[in-house]
């Protein structure tokens, strides 16, 4: 066991469901000035995909059938390992922005961005050393961008637990952490024994081999004392290095705590206070979300959508605070036609963000003209003389780093695209 456990209770506790932010702020100043970029672990796309993970029989696949609102995909079941072969599907995210965009430039239709989900099998103990199908189902992980981490918090006799038949979300969380800790450090170790014998080859770059040995060592580290390789901050050059071993521990990691719908309508789960405090100790960049698969499903089948306090639905919330925690934001391309929302990457350029719309756009970008959600939001009817005569329409080359909610309008070749 290589994560300490910290059954303490935190101050000040609230019935909140988030804690600690994982994000990082790079907000412009207003008219969108250009920002260093992010340097983000994982794969350099603006296609991301995540994995429902956690032990086996916890509601993975229930969750996904919530996520992707459809009862027919995955095949939750009440037993074990119901899930082997890994099953996809594509989920809208939901945005205000969009809705409001749709509004205000009186879009015939929205489409929604989206992200790619998987229903993975349940891992057991000892999954990092093959028991269980193991190796095969943490490789269905490494190919995943984030990870949609589920615990059981319900209690129901009628379903069983495979860790001794006994609910207790902490102890199946800290069970999953360690094999994904594990897989990694036998990658690390893979990796250094690798460059130690590359460093006895004639014509080799040394300094550079040592460089990344070193910071293999000090991944090494983190891995034994239970640390995630995301929960440090790693600077461009150590990122470049890091992303090519596609780590299980590097990926972006939300909580989600299944409960019951008694205790989901409360708001309240005898364990909720115990993962928190763990979680702040160990994982404190990555969030936890309370959900009930019961309470949705039911939903789900009556075709219900619930309202929560926020005025968004708990979907909704899981969605989008993935979104986030992938380090993904918006864009938005508006015109009587339609409103489309895009994803990219934060710190994405302009340019990088035309090649999304289509790669020609990319190649010829001449220029773009930005208008920002902060002055956007409270229009009724979208005004382009207003915006231009009070100074709120932005002409931007092909560095600006776009922000979160901005509608562009690209200037490329003989193409414009608004
Ligand atoms: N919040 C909940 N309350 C009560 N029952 C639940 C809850 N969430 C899931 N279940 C039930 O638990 C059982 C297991 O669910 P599911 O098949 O979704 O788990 P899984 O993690 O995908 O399992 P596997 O690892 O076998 O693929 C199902 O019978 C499901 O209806
Ligand atoms: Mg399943």
């Amino acid at each position: 066991m290589f994560v300490r456990n910290t059954r303490g209770s935190i101050p000040n506790w609230l019935r909140v469901r988030y804690f600690s932010s994982c994000q990082r702020s790079f907000k412009a100043p207003n008219g969108g000035k250009s920002q260093a970029p992010a340097n983000f672990l994982g794969r350099a796309s603006n296609n991301l995909s995540v994995g429902l993970v956690g032990l086996a029989n916890v509601g993975k696949s229930s969750i996904f059938q919530i996520l992707t609102r459809q009862t027919s995909v995955g095949t939750p079941a009440n037993y074990p390992f119901a899930t082997i072969e890994p099953t996809k599907s594509i989920i809208n995210v939901p945005s205000i922005k969009l809705d409001h965009y749709q509004k205000l430039f009186q879009s015939n239709k929205k489409i929604e961005s989206n992200l790619l989900i998987w229903d993975i099998a349940g891992l057991i103990r000892n999954a990092s050393s093959g028991a269980g199908l193991g190796n095969k189902f943490l490789n269905d992980i490494r190919n995943v961008d984030g990870i949609f981490h589920v615990i059981r918090g319900f209690r129901d006799d009628d379903i069983i637990h495979i860790e001794e038949n006994k609910v207790d979300p902490l102890r199946d969380l800290v069970i999953v952490n360690d094999e994904l800790i594990l897989k990694d450090l036998e990658f690390v170790e893979i990796g250094i024994d690798k460059l130690t014998k590359l460093l006895k080859r004639p014509g080799i770059n040394k300094a550079e081999v040592e460089n990344e040995i070193n910071i293999l060592e000090r991944i090494q580290e983190l891995l034994y004392e239970g640390k995630k390789v995301s929960q440090i901050d790693w600077n461009a050059e150590e990122v470049n290095i890091i992303n090519p071993y596609n780590f299980l521990t590097a990926k972006p990691t939300l909580y989600l705590l299944n409960v019951n719908e008694n205790d989901y309508l409360n708001q309240t789960n005898e364990f909720l206070e115990s993962v928190t405090a763990w979680l702040e100790e160990n994982s404190p960049r990555d969030k936890l979300i309370m959900i009930s698969a019961d309470h949705e499903t039911t939903l789900l089948e009556q075709e219900v959508e619930e309202e929560t306090v926020t005025g968004s639905t708990i979907v909704a919330e899981v969605i989008t605070t993935m979104k986030s925690a992938l380090n993904l934001i918006s864009f938005y391309t508006c015109g009587p036609k339609e409103a489309h929302e895009w994803n990219i990457r934060m710190g994405n350029t302009v340019q990088e963000a035309a090649g999304c719309i289509h790669t020609d756009l990319q190649k010829t970008f001449i220029s773009s003209i930005v208008y920002k959600w902060d002055d956007l939001k409270t229009m009724d009817l979208f005004n382009e003389t207003t915006l231009k005569s009070s100074g709120k329409q932005y002409k931007q080359g092909k560095k600006y780093l776009v922000e979160d909610g901005d509608v562009i309008i690209i200037k490329a070749g003989s193409a414009k695209v608004r």
